[in-house]
Formats: structure tokens, C-alpha cells, sequence
């Protein structure tokens, strides 16, 4: 993999969306006035950077990993694919899934390893995973899980505390000692491309730290029908709010749609690769608005459509039921795609 300085830089021409910038450290300081800002980055646009975070080794050596792993044949990756039964664990081919109600094809494969597969390893609690990557499950995808929950758990007590939730009532959703949908991810999208490498969507559970090198990851902001990068910045990573929270929130915190697109200019000679570690509730927490627990959250149910954060459906199933939509072999038409992005029970935004 080319050095990080050896890359083209993003161009300074494009619309970018600037994002607040919140500090870990002083997060976890319990300064006031930037937990407010983190408050204010996630219930406006649900995205923001984050610095100070602490990664940086375990994330330069998830890059070299999963950049040799997706640089494998891909016969030796294939055994490993996910399949169409909606599973989230594994590699994912490119070319699989719908980035658009068309049903166009994406542009990139993934590979995404389970967070319980990581904590509970060598013992398998979902499933096997490349012979590289068992190599440096001790010194590469363990490290990076356990300091990448560190960070997410912090932002779901502090999430509990703002949304006046009694003390666990959003953290034992995310235990990690029930079976949940959490994992780190690898994406490789191939140089020289010109469409759409992931499409628009929102992310399926609570929280994501995204990790970037090249441009490509875009939001399209509230009110608006424009699409925005959010350029790279060397040492912060970029962090969102994901459907499950903002159903939990009843709306409060919010999961904003966001895509890939190639890298651009002179950046797109370049493979591009990202690692992001997502926090997904167990498998069988119900996904509803936690009205009965904060009158806040009730507040927003009551303003809310009849029914709109109430998806009868347990975090496997409404995982699993998305990602089985959005695989080309299953696809039914547009009705596919609005269930992949998780918005039929409450109308397309
Ligand atoms: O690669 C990126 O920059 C973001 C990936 C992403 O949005 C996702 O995997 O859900
Ligand atoms: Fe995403």
C-alpha cells in the first residue's frame, strides 16, 4: 500500500461540509462546554470529527492488514462472502449490492469482521474469517475493537445521560456479553472509477468512527439536495449516528444519509481503502423509541408521526432483513431499496 504521504491531496476546489470538531480527551474530561458541542454535532447533522482519539497505531496497522487482505485473489476471499441471507460478517464482493433504487451496481468490496469474533477469539462466536486476518486478530483487529468500543461506549453513556435516560438503560442495549451486530470494516474501492462506489444510505446500527485517507465519503445535510465531501483530515476520524440511535431517541439523535462517491481528481489514481468500526445493538434488543424511560424521548414520540420509531423488529432482524434487500440476487424492483434503507416502516425522507 502507497504511504500516506505519497498520496495526492483532496482537491481544494469542491464543496466540502465543514464538521464540528470534538476532542476525545476532553470528552472524556467531562468539559462542558465540548460535550455540548458533541451534543450539538449529534442531534444536527449526526456527523463529526473526532481528534485526540488515540488510534492512530491500531489504525495505521488495520490499513496495512486490510489492505493485504483485499488485495488477496479472489478466490481466496470468495469462501468468505456473505452471501444473500442478509449475514453481515465476512467479505463482501464487489458488485453485490444496490447503490441506488435502479439497482446500479457498487464499486467495492468489503470485509467485515464481528466484534464478538474479535472478543471472543480463538473461540468463533459468528463465523471464520481469512487466514491473514486470523494471523493478526491478537495484534491488529483486537486492539482496534476493544479501543474503538472504548470510545463508542463513552459517547452511549454520555448519550444516556443527555437524553435523560436512567444510568444503563442505552449501554446494556450495546452489552457486549449478549451476541450483537457491532464489527469493524475494511472497504477497498479500485482506482479510477466514475460511479458511485457505496450508495446513499444510513447506517443500520448506533455509532460509526470512520477512518480516511482519500476523499469519497460524502453527506447530503439536512434540507438540502446536495451532495458534500467531508475531506479527510490527517489524524481525525469521522463519527456518525446510526439508525438504531436515532430509534432509540425517537429522532433526537440524528442518522444522517451519506455515500461513497471515488475518490476525486488527482486522487482517484489511487486505491482507496477505509476502516470503520460500527456499534450495533444485541441481537435481540427490540428497536423502538425509549419513551417509557425519558420524558424527553417521550416528548419527541408524542411530536413524531403515529408509529414512526416503532419497528416491531429485533436488531438481527431488521440488520439482516436491510442488507439482504440491498444484495442484487434479491432484488424486487424499488420496493428493495427503500427496505434496505430502513425507512419503510416511516415513509422515504
Ligand atoms: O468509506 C467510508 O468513508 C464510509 C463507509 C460507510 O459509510 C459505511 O461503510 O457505512
Ligand atoms: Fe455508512
Amino acid at each position: 500500500m502507497p504511504s500516506i504521504a505519497s498520496l495526492a491531496p483532496f482537491p481544494d476546489d469542491l464543496p466540502t461540509h465543514s464538521l464540528l470538531v470534538v476532542d476525545y480527551a476532553l470528552v472524556r474530561a467531562n468539559d462542558k462546554s465540548e460535550l455540548d458541542k458533541l451534543w450539538n454535532a449529534a442531534t444536527q447533522l449526526g456527523f463529526w470529527y473526532l481528534k485526540n482519539h488515540n488510534l492512530h497505531d491500531e489504525v495505521d496497522r488495520m490499513f496495512d492488514v486490510c489492505a493485504d487482505t483485499l488485495d488477496l485473489p479472489l478466490e481466496e476471499k470468495m469462501p468468505f462472502e456473505q452471501g444473500d441471507d442478509g449475514d453481515s460478517f465476512g467479505y463482501k464482493a464487489r458488485g453485490t449490492i444496490a447503490t441506488d433504487k435502479f439497482g446500479s451496481s457498487d464499486n467495492v468490496e468489503f470485509l467485515n469482521i464481528a466484534q464478538d469474533d474479535a472478543l471472543s477469539w480463538p473461540r468463533i462466536t459468528h463465523r471464520t474469517y481469512p487466514p491473514l486476518v486470523n494471523d493478526h486478530m491478537e495484534d491488529t483487529f483486537i486492539p482496534f475493537v476493544r479501543k474503538s468500543m472504548a470510545i463508542n461506549f463513552t459517547f452511549l453513556e454520555f448519550f444516556e445521560k443527555r437524553l435523560r435516560l436512567p444510568p444503563g438503560e442505552l449501554v446494556r442495549r450495546h452489552a457486549v456479553d449478549h451476541v450483537n451486530g457491532g464489527e469493524a470494516r475494511c472497504i477497498k474501492t479500485p482506482p479510477k472509477q466514475s460511479t458511485v462506489a457505496l450508495g446513499a444510505h444510513t447506517d443500520f446500527g448506533s455509532l460509526a468512527i470512520v477512518h480516511n485517507r482519500l476523499g469519497g465519503l460524502q453527506v447530503m445535510p439536512p434540507d438540502s439536495e446536495e451532495w458534500l465531501y467531508i475531506k479527510p483530515i490527517r489524524g481525525y476520524a469521522v463519527c456518525n449516528i446510526g439508525d438504531t440511535l436515532s430509534i432509540f431517541s425517537a429522532g433526537i439523535l440524528r442518522s444522517n444519509v451519506h455515500r461513497v462517491m471515488p475518490p476525486p481528481g488527482e486522487q482517484s489514481h489511487f486505491t482507496r481503502y477505509s476502516i470503520t468500526f460500527f456499534t450495533r445493538p444485541g441481537y435481540d434488543v427490540v428497536l423502538h423509541a425509549l419513551g417509557e424511560h425519558s420524558a424527553l424521548i417521550a416528548d419527541a414520540v408524542a411530536q413524531a408521526p403515529e408509529g414512526q420509531y416503532e419497528t416491531g423488529s429485533t436488531a438481527r432482524d431488521w440488520v439482516a432483513r436491510r442488507i439482504r434487500n440491498l444484495r442484487l440476487k434479491n432484488r424486487k424492483g424499488v420496493q428493495s431499496w427503500v427496505a434496505s434503507m430502513g425507512t419503510e416502516h416511516r415513509g422515504v425522507r
